[in-house]
C-alpha cells in the first residue's frame, strides 16, 4: 500500500495563495493544491479588481505522528507572514491523513512544456518535441519544488539563460536545488562542473533521477552538503531559496562566488528586496540587477 498522507487545509485570501503555498513548502509540503487557481501560477489579482474571496489551500506532507506538532510549526511560520496577508488566520488549520491517490496525480494536469532562451523545459508526462535549435530539458519533480512554473524558478532560468549566453560559467553551484531543474539547465547549457545541494533527502533524490533522465549525471554532483562545507568557488551560483534564508547564508554564498562570476538569488517577495540588498549590497562593488516577475523579485550580483 502506498503510503498516506497528512493533509493540511487552510482558507488564504486570494492574494496570499502563492505566500502560503511558498511557505507550506518550505515547511515539508511535498505538494500544495488550491480548488481553483493551481500553485505555480496564480497571480493576485490586482488592486482594482473584486476581491475573489478566500480560497481553500491544502498541503500535503509525508504523514506525520505527531499532526499537532506539525500544526505548531506551521502556525508559527505562518504567523511570520500574516502581516503581509490582511484576513489570514494561521489559527485555522485543518488534519486529515490521506491515501496518496487522493492528490499526487491531480497536480500534473498544470504542468505544460514551456521554453527559456533555447531550453524547452517539458515534464515528463509531456510529449511536445523541441525545435532543431532548441535544447530539451525534461523534469519530473516528484515530491521536490522545481517544476519550473514558479515564477521564482523561471527568473532563475531567465537569469542563467542570460549568463550563458554572454560566457559560459564552467563551474555552477545551485543552492536549494530541489528538483534539479536549474543545476540540469547550467549543465545543458554548457557548464563543465555542477554542484547542486539541498537540505531535504528528497530533493536530491528526485535531482539525481532527472540529471539521469537528462543524461548529465557526470557533471552534476547532487548532495545534502551543507553550504558553509561545499570547497571551492563557483563562476555562478544560484540560490532559490526564501529572502530571509539568503541574507542568513550571505557571507557563505559571497565566498563560493569566483572573480567576475555572478550570484542569482531567488525566493525573494518584491517587498523583501531591501531586506537582501542590505546584507548583499556591501559585499559587491556593483549594484544588483533587478528581475521581477509576478510579486517575486531576483537579483543578480557580479563578483
Ligand atoms: C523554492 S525551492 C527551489 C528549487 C529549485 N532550485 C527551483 O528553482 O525551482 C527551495 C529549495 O531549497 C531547499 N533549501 C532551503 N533552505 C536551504 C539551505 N539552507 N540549503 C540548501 N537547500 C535549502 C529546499 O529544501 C527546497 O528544495
Amino acid at each position: 500500500m502506498k503510503p498516506p498522507w497528512t493533509e493540511i487545509t487552510l482558507q488564504v485570501p486570494a492574494a496570499g495563495v502563492d505566500l502560503v503555498s511558498y511557505v507550506l513548502t518550505d515547511q515539508g509540503a511535498a505538494g500544495v493544491v488550491t480548488a481553483v487557481h493551481k500553485l505555480d501560477t496564480f497571480i493576485p489579482p490586482a488592486p482594482d479588481q473584486p476581491d475573489i474571496g478566500d480560497q481553500t489551500l491544502h498541503g500535503y506532507f509525508p504523514a506525520v505522528d505527531n499532526s499537532e506538532e506539525l500544526c505548531v510549526r506551521l502556525r508559527a511560520a505562518l504567523v511570520d507572514v500574516a502581516p503581509l496577508i490582511p484576513g489570514l488566520n494561521p489559527g485555522d488549520l485543518l488534519v486529515r491523513q490521506v491515501a496518496e491517490d487522493d492528490w499526487a496525480e491531480n497536480w500534473k494536469q498544470h504542468f505544460k512544456p514551456f521554453r527559456v532562451g533555447p531550453l524547452l523545459i517539458r515534464p515528463t508526462w509531456e510529449q511536445e518535441q523541441p525545435a532543431a535549435d532548441e535544447t530539451l530539458l525534461q523534469i519530473d519533480p516528484g515530491m521536490a519544488f522545481g517544476t519550473g512554473s514558479h515564477a521564482t524558478t523561471r527568473l532563475c532560468l531567465e537569469a542563467l539563460v542570460a549568463i550563458f549566453s554572454r560566457k559560459p560559467p564552467r563551474r555552477v553551484l545551485d543552492v536549494g536545488t530541489g528538483s534539479g531543474i536549474l543545476a540540469i539547465a547550467a549543465a545543458l547549457l554548457g557548464a563543465g562542473h555542477v554542484v547542486g545541494c539541498d537540505i531535504e533527502e528528497e530533493a536530491c533524490r528526485v535531482a539525481k533521477a532527472n540529471a539521469v533522465l537528462n543524461r548529465v549525471e557526470e557533471r552534476l554532483d547532487l548532495n545534502l552538503t551543507p553550504l558553509e562545507k561545499i570547497p571551492g568557488r563557483f563562476d555562478l551560483v544560484l540560490a532559490n531559496i526564501l529572502a530571509e534564508e539568503n541574507v542568513r547564508l550571505s557571507a557563505p554564498l559571497r565566498r563560493h562566488l569566483a572573480d567576475e562570476g555572478s550570484l542569482v538569488l531567488s525566493g525573494i517577495l518584491e517587498e523583501k528586496v531591501p531586506l537582501v540588498r542590505e546584507a548583499f549590497d556591501p559585499l559587491f562593488n556593483r549594484p544588483a540587477q533587478l528581475l521581477l516577475q509576478e510579486e517575486w523579485a531576483c537579483l543578480v550580483y557580479r563578483g
